[in-house]
This record gives structure tokens, C-alpha cells and sequence, in this order.
């Protein structure tokens, strides 16, 4: 498409997106099934350039603002995403101008929320965690305006992670042993992987090297029974179900079956038999208190703000409300109440969240501990020691906190617990869950 037509179609979509209806890529790519017309290489561009829009939209909004005319066409020159040919074809002469001008700016003088395209509250909530001290808290900020690496878990029931490293070189595509994850590789560039074989034979999937650490958090054994409580489309249940052997029981619980309906495919390429998909209707649903006090393992990958995935996901930050944090601290610890019900003696909970946010994590975990005197805190730092890996900066005292801007991953955060091996004697607290059933008594 010619550079002109193509910042055309950018500005129908850019309008779309940001209705902020929907997330950003669902509408994208909507549109591009929509116009199956459009080449490869149209789509990067005007994904790309969409994206950096959304990024920088607070800074972008007031340096176009400032320059009076069409908004949409200053935001997409500002935020376009293209080499420098194709950008001067693109743009009118004087907006080019504008344009060089702006982006050669001094803004350090901007207030941090603006300069970093933040909502102020979101602003205000990470500047007042109090360890992001000493100029970290705008190192976060700025990593939160880059785009994410492309990460990918080696199914190791398929191959090794040498063989599927030597079968992405083999098709031109660079990849690089993670720094923490033992299964990970961190691929150079974004190359559309979906149809290489590894992919499609399962010995790939894409998945955050901090994601595939919670998995190494919960450290499930051969023949246990273990539950994802919030499997979503399966992104943690895979790894969990590969650390298994193929062998045991996993449910992978979920509420919203359109999410669980993504991970049936994933499951059929990962060569997995022991995972069972369940559809719940809410936590406490029958389906999961049948199965209350008989699980060796749970993990709770909480649904959040979500805010740290905002390099992936940036529209977030423009749909999300202050109020939004304390209805999903409440939905959290409800969550985290129901799924302990499952728990034998002496079983493992992990309890995760991608929000930066402590009102959704430390503080969920605090409350949950002050009701259940039967589970204790276990040190995540020493777990995954004992697995070889060493995470600097990666703790929060017995808690694990990764943050864009110190471990190169998506922002996440967990929490790992354990019944106490002598929960059967222990009293129920007025806290806890009143039908025996819940908590697993005899
Ligand atoms: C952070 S996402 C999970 C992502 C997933 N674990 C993965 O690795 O791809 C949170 C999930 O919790 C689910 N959820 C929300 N409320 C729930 C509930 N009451 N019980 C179980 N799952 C719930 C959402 O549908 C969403 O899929």
C-alpha cells in the first residue's frame, strides 16, 4: 500500500483503538481479518506505529495539542513506525518538521506522569511503594514504554533447549538461553514463529521468562494432583504440566471458557494427557470444593490490573480506573480463600499476580496469613535456589517482586505457602471457611 493510503487506514484503526472498548489487540487484529487485503509488511508497520501511539499517548496528546490540526495525524506521525524513506513518503513535509522538532525536545521539565504517559493515580501508586527510591521508580517507567522481548518455553517432553535452538537458527531466527528460566528462550526480533514446525509439533510456546518462573515456584512432582486455579488459556498450566512428566492429575480451573477454550489447542500440540480443563462458575463452585483438602499443590495466577504488562499491553493503563485496584484486591482474596480450600496438609499454594501494584499482592498475602494461622510463608528466593536459579533484586523479603526495569521480564509477583502438615488438628479460626469441606478436614 502507498505510504499516504497506509497513515489513511492507521487513522481508522488509531480511531477504533481508542475507543478503548475493547483491548487494543483484539481490535487490531479484528481489523486485519477484517482486510485480508493488507500485506505482511502493512501490518507491522501499522501495528507497530499503532502501538507506540497508545504507549506515549498522554505525551504524545499534549505535544499535538499544542500544535493545533488534525490530532490523530500529529499522534500517528509522532508515534509512526517505519523506516526513513517510507516515513517521508508518509507525512507531509512541515509535519515531518514538527515532528523532529518535538521528539528533539527537552521534557525532563514535564511532570512524571505526563513525560511517562502514566495515569497520575498509576503514577502515584508505584512512586509510593517506597522501594523504587533513588531515580528507580522513572527507570521502571521508562521500561514500561518499550516493547517486551519475544519469549518462548522448550516443552522438554519434545526436545531439549539446544535442539530448538538449533531448529530456530536453522530458519534464520536468533535465539538465547534465558537468563533464569532453565526451558526459556529469548528470540531476536519479533519473527511470526506459528508456523515453524517446533511451534506446530509443540516444542515451543510463547510464554514470559517471569511467567515460566512461577511455574518453577510451584515445583510439581510426578503423579501429584495440583490445580491452575486461574488457568486462563493454559500459559502456566503447560509448563506445570511438562515439570509433571505427563504424569498425575492437573485441573486447570477457569471462569471465562473462551479463555480456557484457547488452551484445548496449545494442549493438543504440547503432547499433555494429565491436564483437565474445568469451567467454573465462580471459586467456590462445586466442581472445585469436590475436591477440597485432596490437592498436593494450587496455584492462584490472580486476575489483576495486569499492570505489569503494560510493555505488552499498554491500552491497559488507559482502561483501568483507581478504583478498579481495591474490587480486584477483594476478588483476589476470595480467589486465594477458595483455592486454599484444596490444599492437603503440608501442600504447596502460590499465589501470583502481573500487577505492581502491593494493594493486589503483598497485602492480599498479609490478610490471607492473618486468617489462616495453618499456612506459612516459604521463602521464594530459596526455592528457586534450589532449582539453580539466583534472581538479584528479585525479592521482597520471603516474596518474589520481577519488574521490567531490573529483570528485563513483565512485572510479577508471588507469593509462596504452605499448609502446615498438622492442618488436620488445627482449630478452624473464626476466618476460615465454615463448611468442613472447604478446608479439607477430615
Ligand atoms: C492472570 S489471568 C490467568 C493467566 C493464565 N494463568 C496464563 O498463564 O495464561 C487470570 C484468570 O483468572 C480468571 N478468573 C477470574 N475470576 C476467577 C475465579 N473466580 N475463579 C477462577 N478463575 C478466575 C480469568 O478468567 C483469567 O483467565
Amino acid at each position: 500500500m502507498k505510504p499516504r493510503a497506509l497513515v489513511t487506514t492507521a487513522r481508522e484503526l488509531l480511531r477504533q483503538v481508542l475507543r478503548f472498548e475493547l483491548p487494543a489487540d483484539v481490535v487490531v487484529s479484528r481489523y486485519f481479518r477484517a482486510h485480508p487485503q493488507l500485506g505482511q509488511r502493512d501490518r507491522h508497520i501499522l501495528a507497530e506505529s499503532i502501538y507506540q501511539v497508545v504507549r506515549h499517548l498522554r505525551l504524545y496528546r499534549h505535544l499535538a495539542e499544542t500544535a493545533g490540526g488534525a490530532l490523530d495525524l500529529h499522534l500517528l506521525a509522532l508515534g509512526w513506525q517505519a523506516d526513513a524513506q517510507q516515513l517521508r513518503e508518509a507525512f507531509p513535509a512541515e509535519l515531518l518538521d514538527w515532528r523532529e522538532k518535538v521528539l528533539a525536545s527537552d521534557l525532563s521539565g514535564l511532570p512524571v506522569g505526563l513525560r511517562y504517559s502514566l495515569p497520575d493515580w498509576m503514577a502515584q501508586a508505584l512512586q509510593s511503594r517506597g522501594d523504587l527510591g533513588g531515580g528507580e521508580f522513572e527507570a521502571l517507567a521508562a521500561s514500561l514504554l518499550q516493547s517486551a522481548p519475544l519469549d518462548l518455553r522448550v516443552n522438554l517432553l519434545k526436545t531439549t533447549r539446544d535442539a530448538a535452538r538449533a531448529e530456530l537458527l536453522g530458519l534464520g531466527i536468533e535465539a538465547q538461553p534465558m537468563q533464569y528460566s532453565p526451558w526459556g528462550l529469548r528470540v531476536e526480533g519479533k519473527p511470526a514463529l506459528n508456523r515453524s514446525e517446533a511451534f506446530i509439533d509443540g516444542a515451543i510456546e510463547v510464554q514470559d521468562e517471569g511467567s515460566q518462573l512461577l511455574a518453577l515456584l510451584l515445583e510439581p512432582r510426578r503423579g501429584e494432583m495440583v490445580a491452575d486455579f486461574c488457568a486462563g488459556a493454559g500459559g502456566k498450566t503447560l509448563a506445570l504440566g511438562a515439570m509433571m512428566r505427563n504424569t498425575g492429575r492437573l485441573y486447570a480451573f477457569d471462569v471465562a471458557e473462551h479463555r480456557l477454550s484457547k488452551l484445548r489447542p496449545r494442549l493438543a500440540r504440547s503432547g499433555l494427557s494429565n491436564v483437565y480443563p474445568v469451567v467454573i462458575s465462580h471459586e467456590r463452585d462445586d466442581r472445585v470444593q469436590r475436591l477440597a483438602g485432596k490437592l498436593d499443590r494450587v496455584l492462584v495466577d490472580a486476575p489483576c490490573t495486569g499492570t505489569g504488562t503494560l510493555r505488552r499491553n499498554p491500552d491497559l493503563k488507559w482502561r483501568l480506573g483507581e478504583a478498579d485496584v481495591p474490587k480486584l484486591a477483594a476478588q483476589q482474596a476470595s480467589i486465594l480463600k477458595a483455592a486454599a480450600g484444596l490444599l492437603k496438609p503440608g501442600g504447596r499454594l502460590v499465589y501470583a499476580t502481573c500487577s505492581m501494584f502491593p494493594a493486589e499482592n503483598r497485602q492480599v498475602v498479609e490478610q490471607f496469613l492473618r486468617e489462616r494461622p495453618d499456612f506459612a510463608l516459604q521463602s521464594a528466593g530459596e526455592i528457586l535456589a534450589h532449582q539453580q536459579i539466583t534472581i538479584a533484586q528479585g525479592s521482597d523479603g520471603h516474596m518474589l517482586e520481577l519488574f521490567p526495569h531490573r529483570h528485563n521480564t513483565d512485572g510479577f509477583f508471588a507469593a509462596v505457602m504452605q499448609r502446615s502438615a498438622e492442618a488436620r488438628a488445627a482449630r478452624p479460626s473464626a476466618a476460615m471457611p465454615s463448611k468442613k469441606s472447604d478446608i479439607g478436614a477430615p
